[in-house]
């Protein structure tokens, strides 16, 4: 930038400048080439008296305003002295072609008379001629028009002004213009410091000058350094060093000069790299300018581990959709769906509350209610109750939390609902016998059922005539014996007996089938034996049996009733057991499967069903849920087993034999039959639906979610199944968790009932060692296998021999290796699947005595209480389910990592169990006080101690 402090073109009136001598420069008026008026001063003495006259112009005062050097351009011209006639005689002709150019500082204007017209008193800046452009253009005089320019500098100027002199010694000159002027460079502001107007150097040149900034305001410097900027001699800035940034809660404007206040609604935070305001996160907000961080709304929080530039969060909505099933007595499981809001976080936990009300007042649930896996902190949106009063009402309140409801003065949204449970009622009656029978009515008794659950009031008794579709007939027993009159001579009847407690009917038995006498019988029949209860103890049952097996034969023959589906395989339903039990028949004995399955299940109608889901796919196409909606029967949910479309005649044949076998059994663990569609295409099979689905699946999902009963009571259900099975002499064959199904109230359920010709499909490791070598199947291999499913259910769905390859289990075995016992296993069942895995099959037990033993410990859960290896038994070699390079492992962090525990390290290094030693030692509770709450880990976790243990004990021979 450039500052004029003098421009004498711009006069259009006197300019007024001192002169000295009289006579010397003189101030005239001229017009340019353009005719414009312009003020000049002239001189012009060759002629001079003395010869070295000096004729000195001096211009007015000049303010330097701040100017460090100063830039004079000067408009002359200079006459050539060629041009000059000779002198007259007396004067001397002094011509010269330059003049000298002086300037002298001075503090204020100063009095004309002071001045001393001396060299010495002035500084000189230059001596003055025409340049290049000077012709010698003859004629042309002062007045000629050729104009020299010439600009000079001087400085530094230290003073407040300064006063120029043009001092002519005998030239013909004119001064056309004279402009004074000075660079600076002006106000700026960069990197938000601002620097002031500031003149150039006084030296000159290159020289730059420094000017020192200070930040805007609203801004601080940014380290030490200092804010400079420095103004280059044509008065342009160059080389800063600095600069300021904007305090928290101010941005930078846009045109960076400025630290503007955030406006409401927005705010900077301290130390952000970012030089913009920020909106306010979710949920906050700023009611004034200038923000370092937003205020959360109401309702909404930061937890002290958020900074303020989170968003603000809020405690989650209640928890809906909260319901509860009965699944045991005295145990319910609740579930409800998460909340709708989560409040902006990720995370939610559940707790539960339990309280007893009663007339307007509730109390806290009593302490033997259990809740499983916990009743606070829980992840997932299931809890299990247990200890539940039947008849108390009880009411059940599920909070959802997340990390900032402790913040929040409000209680925690929850979701409540009410519960009672009704009086038990008792378990179903096991099994019928018949006592006597005649032409027109059976004496049946039965066992009290195993859970009566109170005082057994009576029993109701429900019977058809097999083959009869109308109405069932009901008769009320208060004893365990009933004469059921009134029946067609030589009929068969379907019986089911259900008690009755305080808290009503239990469920009704299975459906047995007892015959009337024929009509040209005589005698009628007494059974006074009463076999089945005293099994094998009178050897006049068998021969009461021998003589109704022949008997029938007889009548049968006699009877020629070809045509009733029952007669050629009669001779099934006469057992050892006396008549009612029925042995199995395979379907394949039948030229089509088809006819088994007519014979023994009922052909539906496929506008009775109705397809609602694909749950599944089978070995023979999709397994869908549905619902049988039979003409004035109740709605039933099922199970729909599909044959894909296109299958073969082998394929159906195979499939319908399932219903062909199925079809034959009638019992609370076996899957239940409810009929086939075989006279439209696909080809269906209805069982009922099994709400849980396959039990090892069930299991995986319900880790640790089981107590020690409730095992034990699935485990007697897939034992009693199996004891109804081989009774009828069926061989499962493939008995596995997968093959058993599990309905809504933990009922298990035998499966997956297929022909033997359907080939030796055992599953390696399920199969007992005669299977493996000799294909020998039996009662006795199911047992095995009934073993190993007490290991899988007992290990929450493990998969049996974990990892090791099939060649591994097969050489395990044949060194009488066993599996050991999983976490937390009562002995009493451990002790029970060893006896399942005798390599004799004869030793081990029958389906009936498993039932016995499970229900013995049912009768006594304190046989229970015993967990892991126990002594009493032979020695036999343990598998270990740690990995096989135990002895490799040298840390707690290396033996958590191998157990895939690893989350718990930080827990066992707080609590100062740093060596394998130590863990060897630590209990169930020393391990919920480290912290492991989640009782699935605790199981873990103990079990592999359990087996640290035995390791780091090496030559002591561990007992089963
Ligand atoms: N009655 C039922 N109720 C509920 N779910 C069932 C029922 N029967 C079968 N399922 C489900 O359908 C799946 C397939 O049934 P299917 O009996 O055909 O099994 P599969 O032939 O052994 O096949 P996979 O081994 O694939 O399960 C089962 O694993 C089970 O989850």
């Amino acid at each position: 930038l450039q500052e004029d402090l003098l421009d004498t073109t711009q006069e259009t009136s006197e300019i007024g400048w001192t002169s000295y001598p009289q006579g010397g420069w003189d101030e005239v008026s001229v017009l340019d080439g353009q005719r414009r008026l312009l003020r000049t001063y002239e001189v012009c003495n060759p002629y001079a008296q003395q010869p070295n006259q000096s004729n000195w112009l001096r211009t007015g005062y000049i303010e330097s305003r701040g100017a460090r050097r100063v830039y004079v351009k000067l408009r002359f011209s200079v006459r050539d002295c060629a041009t000059l006639k000779p002198p007259p005689k007396r004067n001397h002709l002094v011509c010269r072609e330059t003049f000298t150019f002086y300037y002298r500082q001075a503090g204020g204007p100063t009095e004309a008379d002071k001045w001393e017209w001396a060299e010495e008193k002035w500084v000189k800046v230059d001596t003055i001629g025409p340049g290049k452009s000077f012709t010698r253009d003859l004629g042309k005089g002062v007045q000629g028009p050729h104009m020299d320019e010439r600009i000079l500098d001087f400085g530094p100027i230290n003073r407040k002004g300064f006063y120029l002199a043009f001092v002519d010694s005998g030239a013909c000159l004119s001064l056309a213009g004279v402009k004074v002027y000075f660079y600076k460079c002006p106000f700026t502001v960069k990197g938000l410091a601002s620097f002031l107007e500031t003149p150039s150097s006084g030296e000159g040149g290159a020289s730059l000058s420094e000017a020192i900034g200070t930040c805007v305001s609203g801004a601080q410097p940014i380290g030490t350094a200092r804010l400079s900027l420095h103004c280059g001699g044509e008065g342009e800035w160059m080389v800063s060093s600095g600069s300021c940034v904007c305090d928290p809660g101010r941005a930078e404007s846009e045109d960076g000069t400025k630290c503007p206040a955030c406006p409401p609604g927005t705010y900077r935070p301290p130390d952000s790299p970012i030089s913009r305001c920020l909106p306010c996160p979710s949920n906050s907000n700023t009611i004034t300018s200038g923000a370092l961080g937003c205020v959360c709304d109401k309702g909404y929080y930061r937890t002290p581990e958020e900074n303020p530039q989170s968003p603000c969060t809020g405690p989650p909505s209640a928890p809906w959709d909260l319901n509860y099933e009965v699944t045991g007595p005295g145990a319910v499981s609740a579930s409800w769906r998460a909340p709708k809001d989560l409040g902006g976080r990720p995370e939610v936990l559940y707790s539960v509350a339990c309280k007893e009300c009663m007339g307007g007042r509730c109390l806290r649930c009593g302490e033997g209610v259990t809740f499983r896996p916990s009743q606070v902190g829980l992840i997932h949106t299931r809890v299990h109750l247990s200890g539940l009063l039947p008849g108390v009402p009880y009411t059940l309140e599920v909070q959802a939390v997340n990390q900032v409801s402790e913040l929040s003065p409000e209680q925690p949204k929850h979701s409540s609902l009410n519960l009672s449970i009704s009086q038990s009622v008792p378990s179903a009656v096991p099994i019928m016998h018949q006592l006597h029978r005649s032409k027109q009515s059976i004496t049946l008794t039965w066992p009290e059922p195993e859970q009566p659950n109170g005082k057994i009031l009576d029993y109701q008794l429900c019977y058809r005539e097999k083959g009869d579709e109308g109405e069932s007939l009901y008769l009320i027993s208060e004893t365990n014996t009933a004469t059921i009159g009134g029946l067609n001579p030589g009929a068969i009847y379907s019986f089911q007996v259900r008690g009755r407690s305080e808290g009503g009917y239990g469920a009704f038995s299975g459906s047995m089938y007892f015959q009337t006498l024929l009509g040209g019988s005589e005698q009628a029949e007494h059974q006074v034996d009463k076999l089945p209860l005293i099994v094998g103890s009178c050897l006049g049952a068998l021969a009461f049996i021998g003589i109704s097996v022949i008997l029938f034969l007889i009548l049968l023959y006699k009877s020629k009733r070809r045509e009733t589906p029952y007669t050629d395989r009669l001779q099934h339903y006469i057992t050892s057991r006396g008549l009612g039990v029925k042995y199995y028949i395979d379907p394949s004995t039948y030229e089509d499967p088809a006819e088994a399955v007519h014979e023994f299940a009922r052909e539906i109608d496929v506008t009775f069903v109705k397809i609602e889901e694909v749950i599944g796919s089978g070995d023979f196409g999709e397994v869908c849920r549905g619902r049988l909606c039979l003409p004035s029967k109740r709605e039933v949910a099922v199970c729909i087993r599909t044959l894909r479309t296109g299958s073969g005649e082998k394929e159906r044949a195979e499939f319908l034999s399932e219903a062909g076998i199925m079809g034959q059994f009638d019992h609370p663990n076996v899957v239940h039959l409810e009929g086939a569609v075989t006279r439209s295409r696909p080809i269906m099979i209805l069982t009922e639906h099994m709400e849980n689905g396959a039990l090892d699946a069930f299991l995986r999902q319900c880790e640790g979610g089981f107590s020690t009963l409730q095992m034990v009571s699935m485990l007697r259900g897939v034992a009693a199944g199996m004891r109804y099975l081989s009774d009828r002499s069926y061989n499962h064959r493939n008995l596995t968790a997968h093959n058993v199904l599990v309905n809504g109230q933990l009922v298990c359920k035998v499966s997956g009932l297929r022909p033997p010709e359907q080939g030796a499909r055992q599953s390696l490791r399920w199969a007992a060692p005669e299977v493996l070598q000799l294909h020998k199947f039996s009662s006795a291999s199911d047992v095995w296998s009934y073993g190993i499913v007490m290991w899988e259910v007992t290990s929450y769905g493990e998969r049996p021999y974990w990892d090791m390859s099939n060649q591994e289990v097969l050489e395990a075995l044949e060194q009488d290796y066993r599996l050991p016992p999983p976490p937390d296993c009562p002995s009493a069942l451990h002790l029970l699947m060893l006896d399942c895995w005798q390599r004799e099959r004869a030793q081990r037990p029958r389906f009936e005595q498993i039932v016995s033993s499970l229900d013995r410990m049912i009768r006594n859960p304190n046989c229970l209480k015993s967990v892991g290896v126990s002594s009493s038994r032979p020695s036999q070699p343990l598998l270990s389910n740690c990995p096989p390079d135990l002895p490799s492992l040298s840390s707690p962090h290396e033996w958590l990592e191998a157990i895939k525990m690893q989350r718990y390290k930080e827990n066992f290094d707080q609590a100062g169990y740093t060596t394998l030693e130590a863990i060897s030692r630590l209990t169930a509770e020393d391990i919920r006080i480290i912290g492991v709450t989640l009782s699935g880990h605790q199981k873990k976790i103990l079990g592999s101690i359990q087996l640290l243990k035995a390791h780091l004990q090496p030559l002591e021979p561990l007992e089963v």
